[in-house]
C-alpha cells in the first residue's frame, strides 16, 4: 500500500505567552489530523481567522517549527526524524514553499535569475550552464514568464504578481510533490490574484503537484479547492468538500465565517466585522 504523500495525525503546538508573573501556555494549533493521498493531486484550503493556528501549522509541515506533541509524514517520514542536512535537502526538494509577500522572499539587491540558477543547481543537483538556463526557463514559462523576461532583473522591477510567480517558478525548479502557500495572493493586486490562483489550479492538473492553500479568502478558497479545513483557535472545527462545507456550512463558526465574509459591510470594514462577529461566538 502506498504511504499518503502528507500525514498530519493530532498535532499540537503551543507557545509560552505573557511575562514572568502571568506566564501561560497558548495552543496556537491544537490536535489536528488530516492527510493528502499520494495518488490523487488536490488542492486543500486551510482558512480561518486571522490568529487561528494557520501559519503555525504550515510552518510544521515546512519542518520549520517543531510539534510540540503529534507526528507529521511525509511519504511514510517522520519529519521529527529528520536532521541531516542532506535529509533536509531531500525533504525540500518534494515539499516547497511560497510566502505571503513576494518582496521579502528576495533580497532587493539580488537579480531574480540568480535565485532560479541557485536553487537548480542546489535543489535539483543540475551542474552545466545550459542545463541550468534551460531548467529556469522551463519553470518560468510554466508560470507565464520566461528567463529572456527576468533575466537581471532586480525584485522592485517587477510587479508584485510577476514577482509572485518568479516565487512560484523557484518553488518548482526541484519538481516538488507539495507546495505550500500560505496566503500566496493576499498581497497581489486584486486585479493579478486571479491568474495566480489559476495558476496554482493548473499546477495540480498539469503537473500533479498538491497545494495546502491558506487563505482568508473564501471566495479563491471555493474557486479552487477540492477539500477546504476551517480553523478557529487552533482546532479544525469543519472539513470536507470545499464546495459542499462553503455551500452548507455546519458548524455555527464555519457560517458565521461565511456570513461575516460574505456581508457587504464585511468588505467595507477590511475584517472588523468578521474581527466583532468571531468574538461574539467566543462568548461562553
Ligand atoms: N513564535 C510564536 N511565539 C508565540 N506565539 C505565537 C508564535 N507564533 C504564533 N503564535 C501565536 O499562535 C497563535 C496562532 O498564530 P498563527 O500565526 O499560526 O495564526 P494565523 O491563523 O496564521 O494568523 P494570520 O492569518 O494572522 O497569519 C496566535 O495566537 C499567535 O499569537
Amino acid at each position: 500500500m502506498t504511504a499518503p504523500l502528507l500525514e498530519v495525525s493530532d498535532v499540537v503546538r503551543t507557545y509560552a505567552m505573557g511575562g514572568l508573573l502571568a506566564r501561560h501556555r497558548t495552543r496556537a494549533v491544537d490536535g489536528v489530523s488530516f492527510h493528502l493521498d499520494a495518488d490523487r493531486p488536490e488542492i486543500l484550503a486551510v482558512v480561518g481567522e486571522s490568529g487561528s493556528g494557520k501559519t503555525t501549522l504550515a510552518r510544521m509541515i515546512l519542518n520549520t517549527v517543531t510539534p510540540t506533541a503529534g507526528i507529521i509524514r511525509f511519504q511514510g517520514t517522520d519529519l521529527s526524524r529528520i536532521r541531516r542536512a542532506r535529509d533536509r535537502r531531500a525533504f525540500m526538494t518534494h515539499v516547497q514553499p511560497i510566502f505571503q509577500n513576494p518582496f521579502e522572499a528576495f533580497n532587493p539587491l539580488k537579480p531574480v535569475d540568480r535565485y532560479l540558477f541557485v536553487t537548480a543547481q542546489r535543489m535539483a543537483g543540475l551542474k552545466a550552464a545550459e542545463e541550468i538556463r534551460q531548467r529556469a526557463d522551463d519553470s518560468l514559462k510554466t508560470v507565464g514568464l520566461s528567463l529572456a523576461e527576468v533575466k537581471g532583473r532586480f525584485p522592485h522591477e517587477l510587479s508584485g504578481g510577476q514577482l509572485q510567480r518568479v516565487a512560484i517558478a523557484r518553488a518548482l525548479i526541484p519538481t516538488p510533490r507539495l507546495l505550500v502557500a500560505d496566503e500566496p495572493v493576499s498581497m497581489i493586486d486584486a486585479s493579478l490574484r486571479t491568474s495566480i490562483v489559476n495558476l496554482l489550479r493548473r499546477l495540480r492538473d498539469e503537473m500533479g503537484v498538491s497545494i495546502i492553500y491558506i487563505t482568508h479568502d473564501l471566495a479563491t478558497a471555493y474557486y479552487i479547492s477540492d477539500r477546504i479545513l476551517i480553523m478557529h483557535r487552533g482546532r479544525v472545527v469543519e472539513s470536507g468538500n470545499a464546495r459542499a462545507v462553503l455551500d452548507n456550512p455546519q458548524h455555527a463558526y464555519s457560517i458565521l465565517l461565511k456570513r461575516s465574509v460574505l456581508s457587504p459591510d464585511a468588505a467595507a470594514s477590511g475584517g472588523a466585522v468578521l474581527a466583532a462577529a468571531t468574538s461574539r461566538y467566543d462568548q461562553p
